[in-house]
């Protein structure tokens, strides 16, 4: 074996990477720890990925831990990089000798500039070759549906960053519509309501927490649960903790939840009328892993008045997708952009 090929999904919040013939290799936060004012990644190079997350935000002076994406695009373009050589290296190890292929999902809103950084990073991480696919795309195919056939398919993609709406049909997307509204703007609504009717500080990961353990968007039933919360009183500087209720956390997450809502009626309101016809059998299916926040299909099936399922494990959909795309890498190669062609 010389080389290996390679799928990643990039994500703002995780990046999982596949590899031809083995499935999901590696998944791990795309969370950085650099020296602070630097973009050195401690530990050589290592510091990356889970043993980085749990530094955010409980980094002494010197230390910083990044998230270099943000909306799903690169923010800071080489730490990303930094980041993506280490997971291409510890993937693909000394044992080959030539660099990986390597097909990466980016979002389907970005630009011709963010897309050129993303291959940029990918070429300068070690890849020999590197291929573009859209997410919504990579998403539907490793929901599983029917992407090629004559039938509309809907994927709304609802990761950290971004969310990712598209009706496709024959192998083509034939609408589709990119927001930056995602679980990160979740976590921003909890945040700012647990400062504005509690004077308290939280940090993104007690956000987090409390979406996934409380957080909903629609009424879950009569006995809804509580949780304790626990920051910085923001008068007396000093710690406490509180209780709040799933009730104000949903109405907390009312603004970013209807963002995307107006994401899928846009889309379904711009799609063909043949297509919208076979949406009424073949209904929206969600992934990406803000797709489980309870009652999100809900409130979207009762928003468009079709049926709304969710894919199986909506966390690793896109990656499953990649891996699709490099089971097929010679057949296919020609039709996805790559660093071959002039962006
Ligand atoms: N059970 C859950 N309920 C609600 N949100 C969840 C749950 N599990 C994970 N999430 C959220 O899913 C998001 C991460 O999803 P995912 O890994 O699909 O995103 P990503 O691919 O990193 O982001 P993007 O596609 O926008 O670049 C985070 O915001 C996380 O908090």
């Amino acid at each position: 074996m010389f080389s290996i090929d390679m799928g990643i999904d990039l994500g703002t919040c995780n990046t999982l990477v596949c590899v031809k013939g083995e499935g999901i290799v590696l998944n791990e936060p795309s969370v950085v720890a650099v020296k602070k004012g630097t973009n050195r990644v401690l530990q050589n190079g290592n510091a990356v990925g889970l043993v980085a997350k749990e530094m955010l935000g409980k980094t002494p002076g010197s230390i910083t831990a990044i998230r270099p994406l943000k909306d799903g695009v690169i923010s800071d373009f080489e730490v990303t990089e930094a980041m993506l050589s280490y997971f291409i290296r510890r993937v693909h190890g000394r044992k080959h000798f030539i660099g990986p292929r390597v097909v990466i999902a980016i979002p389907s809103g970005i630009t011709a500039v963010e897309k050129r950084a993303v291959l940029q990073s990918a070429e300068r991480a070690g890849a020999r070759r590197t291929y573009l696919v859209e997410e919504p795309m990579a998403a539907a195919i490793g929901a599983g549906l029917p992407v090629t056939e004559p039938t509309a398919s809907m994927i709304v993609d609802i990761g950290g960053g971004t969310t990712e709406v598209a009706i496709i049909s024959l192998a083509d997307i034939s609408v589709c519509k990119s927001v930056r509204t995602a679980g990160d703007d979740f976590d921003e609504a909890i945040i700012n309501h647990m400062k504005k009717t509690y004077n308290m500080a939280i940090g993104e990961q007690m956000a987090e927490r409390i979406k996934i353990e409380i957080g909903s968007a629609s009424v879950m039933g009569d006995n809804e649960p509580s949780m304790d919360v626990r920051g910085r009183d923001m008068i007396s500087g000093l710690p406490r903790k509180t209780v709040v209720t799933t009730e104000e956390i949903r109405e907390a997450l009312q603004e970013p939840v209807t963002n995307i809502i107006d994401a899928v009626t846009q889309t379904l309101e711009q799609a063909e009328p043949e297509l919208a016809a076979d949406l009424v059998d073949n209904g929206i299916t969600m992934a990406g892993g803000s797709s489980l926040l309870r009652g999100l299909p809900n409130v979207i099936a009762n928003a468009t008045g079709l049926d709304v399922r969710l894919a199986e494990d909506p966390l690793t959909c896109v990656a499953r997708g990649t891996s699709v795309y490099l089971e097929n890498l010679e057949l296919w190669k020609e039709t996805m952009e790559s660093d071959a062609d002039d962006l």
